[in-house]
């Protein structure tokens, strides 16, 4: 699988030919502005009208408008998207994403809620999740961080345990390694350390995004958007502001029952057909949470998750 950061995207952007659509991977997005990577060259490009389907990672096809401006005019096809919504509108996370590392840490405590919705959104774009328990120094919250940590491993997520502070060479080498060749999305709520590891890992991060929220907000100040970092060797990082919310109505009940895959087992053992794992007798599911073979609190998830998908409104 090609990354997102590939040499071949950033190539075939030629300023002398205005009438041929250039080729570019985007790096950036703030509103309906999108900062556009082609060649060594870098685009503040827009959409055509109101539209804003666009995400951090895709391979856009633009038509340049003046040195450092563009249009984008086409979207290349996905690998990947992820994304969340509300009850109005959704709203693209990143495209072409291959990994999706969920940060956690020691303390401050973190939210099962966003780790699970995190990771059901992966499940549901078909990316690969893990888990980064950060901020193992902080020895006295190591036990119960890692005890919480243990029900993800045990769906299959791998958890490493990094801290950026005590250890930042040994976690460094280590992300390397996963990140290699990957795409990687790094999400995580506020104080978990993610801004520490993207230091960490990519040395010149501030000055570039202190650049890019110039170039796309006419020197305002923008404190949160998603970029991305290309490392070269087709890896990249893309780093996403910190959320509280972390909305799914957009996923079908079809899509969210497999997206939990510690009901897989399950699924094709209920009395009904078109069970909705709630309250039916002869569920599978309830039978597996009963048992405490499928965790009371990742169904509880479901349970809230699919009454989020019955409010949507518009699609
Ligand atoms: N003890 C300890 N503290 C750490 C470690 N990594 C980061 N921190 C601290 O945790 C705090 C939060 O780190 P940030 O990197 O700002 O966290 P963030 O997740 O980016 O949070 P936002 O910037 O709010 O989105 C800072 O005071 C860091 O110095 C670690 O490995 N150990
Ligand atoms: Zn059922």
């Amino acid at each position: 699988m090609r990354s997102t950061a590939s040499a071949e995207a950033l190539t075939g952007n030629d300023p002398g030919m205005s009438k041929e659509l250039g080729k570019g991977l985007v790096i950036a997005a703030h509103g309906r502005h999108y900062l556009v990577q082609a060649g060594g060259e870098r685009l503040n490009c827009v959409t055509r009208g109101k539209k804003s389907d666009v995400a951090v990672g895709d391979i856009v096809r633009f038509k340049q408008t003046s040195p450092d401006q563009g249009v984008i005019e086409k979207i290349d096809e996905r690998k990947t998207l992820l994304y969340r919504s509300d009850q109005y509108k959704s709203k693209l996370l990143a495209a072409n994403v291959t990994q999706l590392f969920v940060v956690i840490a020691t303390e401050p405590g973190f939210s099962d809620d966003l780790v699970s919705r995190s990771l059901v959104a992966a499940e549901a774009a078909g990316i690969q999740a893990h888990l980064l328990l950060n901020k193992i120094d902080v020895e006295a919250s190591l036990p119960k961080a890692r005890e919480r940590a243990a029900l993800y491993a045990s769906l299959g997520y791998p958890v490493h345990e990094v801290s950026v502070r005590k250890s930042p060479d040994d976690t460094r080498a280590l992300l390397l390694s996963l990140l290699q060749g990957q795409s990687t999305i790094l999400i995580g709520q506020s104080g978990m350390g993610k801004s520490s590891l993207i230091n960490l890992l990519v040395p010149d991060a501030d000055i570039a995004t202190r650049e890019i929220s110039a170039a796309l907000d006419s020197g305002k100040h923008t404190t949160t958007f998603t970029r991305l970092y290309d490392m070269g060797g087709e890896t990249a990082i893309i780093d996403s502001p910190g959320f509280q919310e972390f909305g799914l109505y957009h996923l079908s009940e079809g899509m969210l029952e497999r997206a939990f895959v510690e009901f897989r087992p399950y699924l094709g053992t209920c009395r009904f057909y078109n069970c909705h794992h709630l309250a039916e007798p002869g569920c599978g599911v309830l039978a597996a949470v009963e048992a405490g073979e499928v965790n009371a609190m990742r169904h509880d998830l479901y349970r809230q998750l699919l009454h989020e998908a019955s409010q949507t409104i518009g699609y």
